[in-house]
């Protein structure tokens, strides 16, 4: 690989493609509702992303609906769906996209052996014929159409340029080249975005994206590497979440390009500054913690333990320091907020964290708020996070909601738990008596007055804070018909935050099920 292939004193533009809510999405567990796709997209455009992969419309009415509704509410970005090389796929994104102003059909088949020979069992001349038509389709009703070669890092080179020019001549104006498999290594791919651009003669019509999987731990490096050899665009997501083992991250690619601007002499439109609060919005939305280590975002990103460095950063922070921490979005205190603060300063703090509020939801978490703040004396960002996450996470719309609970545990007896729910204007109560704690009761008490019977996947209860008068936040999947869905709770008493959670899931597939009556 040449030390740098852009010889140019010129800054190059660089697109930064999200898909945190496409491919984002893809990871386990990781899915969101309308209200949080939403919030999600607003948060891309406040950050400056050129393109949000807002969805794949075919897969499902509610991905479908969230393309619809993105395309219709979210302006300041290109707004992209998914479909495969297949005529009700892209007359199905074109469905969900019309009316974007600026919208752009991502158009997929895979073109490897491997793909080639057992998954879609096609020659190599149907894979051609296949591509052009799908292109031309879509191209005949959108002007912005990318064409992917699905597994592209483990195609064939001299396949892979015919696939790559056909699609250009049928009116692909984006080309993206997808290490679908996290196979690649940096040398490679960079030699594989060469050789398009030598050999392709038509290649020039098209910007070339690169999108890498991170299954070996390089889909940073490989995607810096295609943007060395003339990639234009770099399809990433926050924190990294995606199939499998993720994505290339946004903030890593993203600071990596911005801090080494001397040797990549690239550019982005992304306002760095909201990296960390894009980050916790991500992670509190789709419950995947960030770990303390994680490069630009994690919570250890910018913390010096040995007294050696701790001596360098007094003396000179770039000692040891190669980006500021401000520059990321890290606040300098984590101190907000208290019993006398009024919705303004509320709803600013929110801003930051990276939420943008209406005024219902403002209201709804401002009530909470004061709540908490009789209880708590210091109100800190991870407490304003949680009461925000859990309102916009679907409770406001909730089906059913906690009236009353009450808990009777010890050491020596089975604990039992009243519970009281509302649905609509109905309450309903039960009372158990079973259970290996008071959190399992809870499970079993909020089972019979609703009637679902759930299998809990997973189960974690996380401090949103420091200290002993901290809220508990709990974060739960449980399986209801075959099907995983999240729950998020948050309450100083932990028993609260469960049921919480529960009904917060137990919300989310009554929606689901009305959703699927009435289409
Ligand atoms: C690399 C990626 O990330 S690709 C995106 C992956 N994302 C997803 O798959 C999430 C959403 N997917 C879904 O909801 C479903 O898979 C659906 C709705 C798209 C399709 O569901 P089903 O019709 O039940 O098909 P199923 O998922 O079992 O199999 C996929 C079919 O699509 C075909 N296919 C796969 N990719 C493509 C493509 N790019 N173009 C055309 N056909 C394709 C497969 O060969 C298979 O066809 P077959 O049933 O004739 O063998
Ligand atoms: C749909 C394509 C671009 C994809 O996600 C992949 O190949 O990883
Ligand atoms: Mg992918």
């Amino acid at each position: 690989m040449p030390v740098n292939d852009n010889e140019s004193t010129e800054t190059r533009h660089i697109k930064i493609f999200d898909t945190t809510l496409r491919d984002g999405e893809q990871s386990p567990g990781a899915s969101m509702n309308l209200n949080e796709k939403l919030e999600v997209a607003q948060m891309l455009v406040e950050l400056g992303v050129d393109v949000i992969e807002a969805g794949f419309p075919i897969a499902s009415p509610g991905d479908f609906e969230a393309v619809r509704e993105i395309a219709q509410t979210v302006r300041g970005a290109t707004i992209c769906g998914l479909a495969r090389c297949a005529e009700k796929d892209i007359d199905r994104a074109w469905e969900a996209l019309k009316g974007a102003p600026q919208p752009r059909i991502h158009v997929f088949l895979a073109t490897s052996a491997i793909h080639r020979q057992f998954k879609l069992k096609m020659t190599t001349d149907e894979i051609v014929e296949r591509a052009i038509a799908g292109v031309t389709r879509a191209a005949n009703v959108c002007d912005d159409v990318e064409f992917s070669p699905e597994d592209a890092a483990r195609t064939e080179p001299d396949f892979l340029c015919r696939v790559v020019e056909a699609a250009i001549t049928a009116g692909a104006t984006t080309i993206n080249i997808p290490d679908t498999v996290g196979y690649t290594t940096p040398t490679e791919f960079h030699a594989r975005i060469k050789m398009l651009i030598d050999r392709v003669p038509n290649i020039d019509k098209a910007v070339i994206s690169v999108h890498c999987h991170d299954d070996l731990g390089m889909a940073v490096a490989n995607s810096l590497a295609g943007v060395q050899a003339g990639a234009g665009q770099v399809e990433c997501t926050i924190n990294g979440i995606g199939e499998r083992a993720g994505n290339c991250s946004l903030e890593e690619v993203v600071m990596a390009l911005r801090t080494r601007s001397d040797f990549y002499k690239v550019d982005t439109r992304i306002n760095t500054q909201r990296l960390v609060p894009a980050s916790r919005l991500v992670s509190s939305t789709t419950g995947m913690s960030v770990q303390r280590n994680k490069a630009i975002v994690g919570r250890n990103a910018f913390a010096h333990e040995s007294g050696i460095h701790q001596d360098g950063m007094l003396k000179e922070p770039t000692t040891y320091e190669i980006i500021r921490p401000e520059d990321v979005g890290f606040a300098k205190t984590d101190l907000v907020l208290g019993k006398h603060s009024g919705r303004a300063a509320l709803a600013d703090r929110a801003r930051q964290l990276g939420f943008q509020l209406t005024g219902e939801q403002l209201q709804a978490v401002f009530e909470r708020f004061k709540d908490l703040a009789d209880k708590k004396k210091e109100i800190y960002d991870g407490d304003i996070t949680a009461l925000i996450q859990q309102q916009i996470s679907g409770n406001n719309q909730a089906e059913w909601s906690l009236v009353d609970y009450e808990v009777r545990n010890s050491r020596t007896s089975t604990p039992t738990v009243k519970l009281t729910l509302r649905r609509g204007d109905e309450e309903h109560s039960a009372e158990v008596n079973q259970g290996d704690g008071p959190i399992d009761a809870a499970f079993w008490a909020v089972e019979q007055i609703t009637g679902m019977k759930v299998v809990c996947k997973d189960f974690q209860v996380h401090s949103a804070t420091l200290g002993r008068d901290a809220q508990g936040e709990t974060t739960l999947e449980i399986e209801y018909n075959g099907k995983t869905y999240r729950g998020i709770g948050v309450s100083t008493d932990t028993v609260e935050a469960t049921i919480l959670a529960m009904l917060n899931a137990v919300n989310r597939i009554a929606a689901e099920t009305e959703n699927a009556s009435e289409a």
